[in-house]
């Protein structure tokens, strides 16, 4: 049994029957079943006492996932109760666990005193509601937050926009409730996945009618946590009137213009938001209008394949994100990944991104100083939205105040020569009230408790009235202390002590050999006996009593003083939301831009030349992430040139052909010109001597797939709809990574696979790409198509063992050294010799039929057909006989009889 339920009135015992004939359900189990009932889908914690306490089926699922014990409690309709309990000093660390497992979780507090409720009468049950669903969306604690990331929830919205079955138009709004970042995009069905990838939302939000979209279910599949919401949560026709009443404007112009699906997308989210806290407003900003086309469009396919956030398997170390990653701030750690997820378009934004980092990287004691200051200011942003829930403690304020004292100080490191960016980020951070900072140090102790229950956060001197209050509190304890060496002398008990609890409040404990001084007279006339324990017996005395209140009222009224300054102190902050948030999104922006800059001083990255157009020319460019890994163990990198710039006279962009042995670098080669043009236009400096690059509206890339099996996909499959995609969307503005594609079926369907999708990216999509591939045959397009030219990775041999250079030059690959690669491998010897012996014999073969050799090469050159060459004798016979006759004979020379006996003749020829 828990604590909490001991101290309960007799009603709140779930088991305890109201009247005989109703032995069935207790009035707090009416109440649990109620409120269970009005929350479907989520766990029940219900607060008893100190526990969150869940029943039935709750504590079944609960008991299991956390790891805790089930119990029984009473019996409804004849049956045990299950139930477990979370005490509520743990609730956040077992909350965090159920959510992460994708459970939502409504908690149900006491809204009133159990002393009010008995006041009502003694089978009163004390008040509770719901006053909050935690759903994974829309959690604001650091214990249930990771400091590094961003938690959004994304509501998806679709409306019709046209009479065909298929005319609709969608949008995508999303929020960091943690943080009140709000925004709304226009998308389209192809594009979905890949917004939704970019942002990686914590929970979606999506009508239900929207889930009966097989397609659409299907894609949303690849998320952690959808919930689906009645229609009503996307009906257009309240959309506008939710929005402005939850922003409290008249109408929502101001904001700017949004579509029909932005504005129900936005209603959604903070239809929801509302749902889940419960009255408890959080301060989102008002929503933001992503600009059409702004962002580098990058489908799911591609993000995973280049691991710019996360690796394939899930996380972060080895993915672009942590080997650019030198913020020193959590805010600037969110803003980083969000930057590499969100690559701009605009050259004038690129740019400007680019002053501020070589601004930076040019000074580096005042890029240190920079960044030790922002290494000081803790996650401010985080803190308010904690303090406008209700949910702050005093180190939110503190975090409040040494972020904006922070804020200042950095602000006045720079002068008005600092580049636009920059000088953006310090009007902001110079707008921060001094005032504020200058309050909130007056007001905060030096060392802090995590709970503004516990009282003890407000310093000495800030107030005089909870000054003499504590002094009367703390003289109060002295007192109790010379009461006890009094006790002891009084009756010769050295082992007396005065104790607390909340039951006996003050008491005097003396052991079991010593209580009977206490009985005896003149003793029996100061302390009354109480309790009595195994080898302890337990007294009060009049003077305790009279200790007891003096102190409680003492304490309690400390407490309450420092309730209300904490409570003027939290509004005068949440009065600041905007400009507090502001202040921290500029000092993650500094952070980013000094990340980057610190960067590019460690890792020799250079400023690319930004420009409009097709040009992309990389020289000695490396793959950040190989290159550090290589650099722990030593390795050197070694950094290649890459040029898909339009060859002279032409306006599009090229393609190079990669070929060359496995293991040589092809892969790495291709992902670093990925990443380069990533981070470029992510804003961040690149790793290479020098680049140019043509802004990139679109990045597709398709390297090696894996299988799909819960899709029921084969990897054949999974790599023809990704190379599907590309052929269908790439635009000349575009970058195509394309790794040996075709590699999943048979020869020669790959390589004709491979060969017409290469010739309509030349043809038709005249994008910039990167082709590699092991169809050797497939060099021999650069003869026919202009901006086509081939690349190989050099490889050199030594005693029978290959030794890869890494280094990719002009021309194509001889052979592909398949059988050394694996022996480096370590296939067994004799495996390795077998192989060599079976490739001679295939060799052999191949130089002996040159015919057939010709026939395989064909696929390639039949894009158009042609004749098939004179040359090319069928070796069938009979066919050969069939053919010789048929262009032995003239019809226009033939009388209707001898073209009846040629006819004869050709199927005599047929029967043989
Ligand atoms: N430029 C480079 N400098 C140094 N090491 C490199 C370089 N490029 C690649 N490597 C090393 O070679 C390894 C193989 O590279 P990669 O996977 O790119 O080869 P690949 O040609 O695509 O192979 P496969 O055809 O088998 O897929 C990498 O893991 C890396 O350690």
């Amino acid at each position: 049994m828990s604590a909490s339920t001991a101290a309960a009135p007799a009603s709140e015992d779930p088991a305890a029957p109201v009247r005989a004939e109703e032995a069935r359900v207790t009035p707090m189990m009416a109440q649990y079943l109620e409120i269970k009932a009005a929350n479907p889908g989520s766990l029940l914690f219900y607060r008893m006492g100190d526990f969150y306490e869940l029943f039935f089926a709750d504590a079944e699922a609960a008991s299991q996932a956390l790891g805790i014990v089930l119990t029984k409690r009473g019996k409804h309709l004849g049956e045990d109760i299950p139930m477990c309990g979370v005490p509520i000093e743990r609730a956040e660390e077992y909350l965090h666990k159920l959510i992460a497992l994708g459970f939502r979780v409504a908690v149900c507090e006491q809204l009133e005193d159990p002393a009010e409720a008995k006041r009502r009468g003694p089978k009163s049950v004390v008040r509770r509601d719901v006053t909050r669903l935690v759903t994974p969306g829309t959690l604001t604690e650091d214990a249930l937050l990771d400091a590094r990331r961003e938690n959004v929830l994304a509501a998806l919205a679709r409306v019709r926009a046209g009479s065909g079955a298929e005319d609709f138009a969608y949008a995508l709004a999303f929020t960091d409730m943690s943080t009140g970042s709000f925004r709304v995009a226009a998308t389209t069905r192809a594009d979905m996945a890949g917004d939704l990838a970019r942002v990686e939302p914590a929970e979606i939000l999506v009508s239900d009618a929207l889930l009966e979209d097989a397609e659409l279910r299907e894609l949303l599949r690849d998320f952690p946590a959808v919930t689906p919401l009645p229609r009503q949560s996307f009906d257009g026709s309240g959309a506008e009137k939710r929005l402005s009443d939850f922003f409290g404007v008249a109408a929502l112009d101001a904001f700017g213009t949004f579509s029909r699906a932005e504005l129900i997308a936005a209603a959604a989210v903070v239809a929801y938001v509302d749902r889940t806290q419960l009255g408890a407003k959080p301060l989102l900003s008002r929503p933001a209008k992503e600009a059409e086309g702004g962002i580098m469009a990058i489908d799911a396919g591609t993000r995973a394949n280049l691991e710019l956030v996360r690796t394939t398997s899930g996380e972060r170390r080895g993915s672009l994100l942590a080997a650019v990653d030198r913020t020193v701030t959590a805010a600037g750690a969110r803003l980083l990944a969000r930057r590499i997820a969100e690559p701009l378009t605009d050259l004038a934004a690129i740019r400007e991104r680019h002053d501020a980092v070589a601004f930076l990287a040019e000074d580096g004691p005042l890029r240190r100083t920079l960044r030790e200051g922002l290494a000081r200011a803790p996650d401010m942003a985080r803190a308010v939205t904690r303090l406008a829930l209700q949910r702050g403690g005093p180190r939110d304020l503190a975090a409040v105040r040494d972020a904006l004292d922070g804020a200042l100080s950095i602000a006045a490191l720079f002068g008005p020569e600092a580049p636009a960016d920059i000088a953006r980020c310090v009007a902001t951070l110079a707008r921060v009230s001094h005032a504020l900072v200058l309050d909130l140090s007056a007001a905060l102790a030096d060392t802090l408790p995590p709970h503004r229950r516990d009282g003890g956060f407000v310093r000495e001197g800030c107030d005089a009235e909870l000054d003499a209050t504590r002094a009367l509190r703390d003289e109060s304890r002295r007192v109790v202390a010379a009461l006890e060496r009094r006790y002891v002398e009084e009756t010769g008990v050295r082992a007396l002590k005065i104790r607390h609890n909340a039951v006996l409040g003050y008491y005097v404990e003396v052991s079991a050999q010593n209580a009977d001084r206490l009985k005896e007279a003149p003793h029996d006339q100061v302390f009354v006996h109480r309790q009595t324990m195994a080898g302890a017996m337990r007294f009060s005395s009049v003077e305790l009593g009279d200790l007891e209140s003096r102190i409680a009222s003492a304490g309690e009224r400390a407490l309450g003083l420092e309730q209300a300054i904490f409570d003027r102190l939290a509004a005068a902050v949440v009065a600041e939301t905007e400009t507090i948030r502001a202040a921290a999104d500029a000092l993650a922006a500094l952070d980013v831009a000094a990340g980057f800059a610190e960067l590019a001083a460690g890792q020799s990255h250079v400023r690319p030349h930004m420009e409009e157009g097709v040009a992309f020319a990389v020289a000695g460019g490396r793959h950040p992430v190989v290159e550090q890994a290589l650099a722990k163990d030593g390795g050197p990198f070694v950094p290649n040139d890459c040029d898909l710039s339009p060859p002279e006279g032409a306006a599009d962009g090229r393609i190079v052909l990669v070929t060359g042995p496995n293991m040589a670098g092809k892969s790495t080669f291709l992902r670093q010109n990925a990443l380069i043009a990533v981070l470029a236009q992510a804003g961040a400096f690149v790793p290479a001597r020098a680049a140019r690059i043509g802004v990139v509206d679109r990045l597709f890339s398709r390297v090696g797939a894996a299988d799909d099996l819960a899709r029921g996909r084969s990897t054949f499959m999974v790599e023809m709809v990704e190379t599907a995609a590309i052929l269908n969307q790439a635009s000349p503005r575009s970058l195509v990574i394309l790794d040996e594609i075709g590699r999943g079926t048979a020869t020669f369907d790959g390589m004709s696979i491979a060969w017409a999708s290469l010739e309509h990216l030349h043809e038709v999509n005249r994008c910039r790409a990167l082709f590699a591939t092991h169809f050797h045959e497939l060099t021999a397009l650069s003869q026919r198509c202009a901006r086509l030219s081939n690349a190989t990775v050099k490889v050199t041999e030594w005693q029978g063992d290959v030794i890869f250079l890494h280094e990719v030059v002009p021309g194509a690959a001889d052979r592909s050294y398949g059988i050394q690669v694996a022996k480096l491998a370590g296939l067994p010897e004799a495996v390795i010799g077998r192989a060599r012996a079976v490739l001679a014999e295939l060799e052999a073969a191949e130089r002996a039929s040159p015919v057939q050799r010709l026939v395989d090469d064909l696929p390639l050159f039949a894009a158009r057909p042609k004749a098939m060459p004179a040359e090319v004798a069928p070796a069938d016979p009979v066919a050969g006989a069939l053919l010789a006759a048929l262009d032995d004979l003239d019809p226009d020379a033939l009388s209707p009889r001898d073209a009846l006996d040629a006819l004869y003749r050709l199927k005599g020829l047929r029967r043989g």
